[in-house]
């Protein structure tokens, strides 16, 4: 159902022209259910990214996928090649993989698969959700763990339950809301840096987000609701460069762990090798994640900053670099976002991370 709102009578919704109903979360889920198997891998999954974090198991995490999912079938097909290797380094590496619907901009452009599926500015919202959904099912399917950003606050209620690791964005990282939001999700929770480069913004998101909250919400119905959360303890920073420059070095990893254990928290972080880390250079992403894997693999690298980096995030499609956004006709699995390495480079990148963490 849609409420136009052509000729507001009130002082209410001047700049709104339109309200479209959607289904709830529940109407959702019950559409496209998660079954019992694959909640019980996502729970598993969840477990093993917190041992990560926390430490409790040395492998490192990855997060490698697309800047952002745009056509189903090429994201499917990109979780088919990653799965035998991630099967293949599993001793060493926990893959994740980034499987983006809602994407933050510094302006304004393409929000993500959700807003706008089409890519034609008809924002299909029900039909991103569903896309969304099924996607997610297909994707713990075929055997991944996947992780997103969660960028609208009531978003998650529609896939969070097949989702193993969360982000919260440079863009929102302290947003009250964000942090609200991050307070009651059920996995681990990601806080970049912000674009600036201002790395206690994270480190203060991951403290709110531990504790409990109680803020303005909907329920699983799609009711208006106050929602009370208990907090969320598996909270990490994620170091993406700024403004500034890159972050990724020895030296900032150093400074940000040594701020974490100032603030009483796991001395351990995330790496994003892409974004301002490698001024959104593909090229220069690979350079950087190897860069990173040879800091790991040093005995001559600080101890605090090998034990503290406890995991990378990595943009990755089919095929190098990036294209417009639109309804077609696009170059099948290159991104339509950041540029994003292609698959045979991530996979050397995969297996170099393996034999650094071996050596490590
Ligand atoms: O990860 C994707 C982008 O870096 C982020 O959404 C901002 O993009 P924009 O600066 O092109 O809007
Ligand atoms: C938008 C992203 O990153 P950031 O928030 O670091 O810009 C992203 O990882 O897709």
């Amino acid at each position: 159902m849609t409420i136009e709102l052509d000729t507001p009578a009130s002082t209410s919704n001047r700049r709104v022209t339109a309200f479209h109903a959607i289904p709830s979360p529940a109407q959702l889920q019950a559409e496209l259910p998660l079954p019992d198997r694959l909640a019980a891998r996502v729970a598993a999954d969840r477990d093993a990214i917190a041992d990560v974090l926390a430490g409790r198991d040395d492998r490192l995490l990855v997060v490698v996928g697309p800047c952002s999912v745009h056509d189903p079938e090429a994201a499917l097909d990109y979780a088919r090649r990653l799965k035998p290797i991630a099967d293949q380094l599993a001793d060493k590496l926990l893959v994740v993989m980034r499987v983006y619907f809602e994407k933050p901009r510094t302006t304004v452009g393409w929000k993500g698969l959700i807003n706008d599926p089409g890519m034609d500015e008809t924002y299909d919202v029900p039909r991103g959700l569903r896309t969304a959904r099924r996607l997610l099912l297909d994707v713990l399917e075929i055997g991944l763990p996947v992780g997103c950003e969660f960028l609208e606050p009531t978003s998650p209620q529609y896939i969070a339950d097949t989702v193993a690791w969360g982000a919260i964005g440079a863009r929102t990282t302290e947003s009250q809301v964000h942090r609200q939001l991050a307070s009651g999700l059920s996995m681990p929770i990601g806080f970049k840096n912000a674009t600036d480069g201002n790395v206690q913004v994270a480190i203060d998101g991951v403290r709110a987000a531990d504790a409990r909250h109680v803020f303005f919400g909907t329920d699983d119905h799609g009711g208006a609701a106050v929602v009370e959360t208990v907090g969320n303890d598996n909270c990490h920073i994620i170091l993406r460069g700024g403004r500034g420059g890159p972050n990724w070095d020895a030296g900032s990893v150093r400074e940000a762990v040594t701020a974490l254990g100032r603030a009483g928290l796991t001395p351990r972080l995330m790496i994003d090798a892409s974004h301002a880390n490698s001024g959104k250079n593909h090229e220069q992403q690979a350079e950087v994640a190897r860069e990173i894997a040879a800091m790991i693999a040093s005995r001559d690298t600080d101890e605090a900053v090998r034990q503290g980096i406890s995991g990378i995030m990595l943009e990755s499609f089919l095929e190098a670099g990036a294209q417009e956004p639109g309804p077609g006709p696009l170059v099948y699995g290159q991104s339509v976002t950041d540029k994003c390495m292609d698959f045979a480079t991530t996979a050397a990148v995969l297996h170099t991370l393996a034999v650094a963490v071996r050596e490590g």
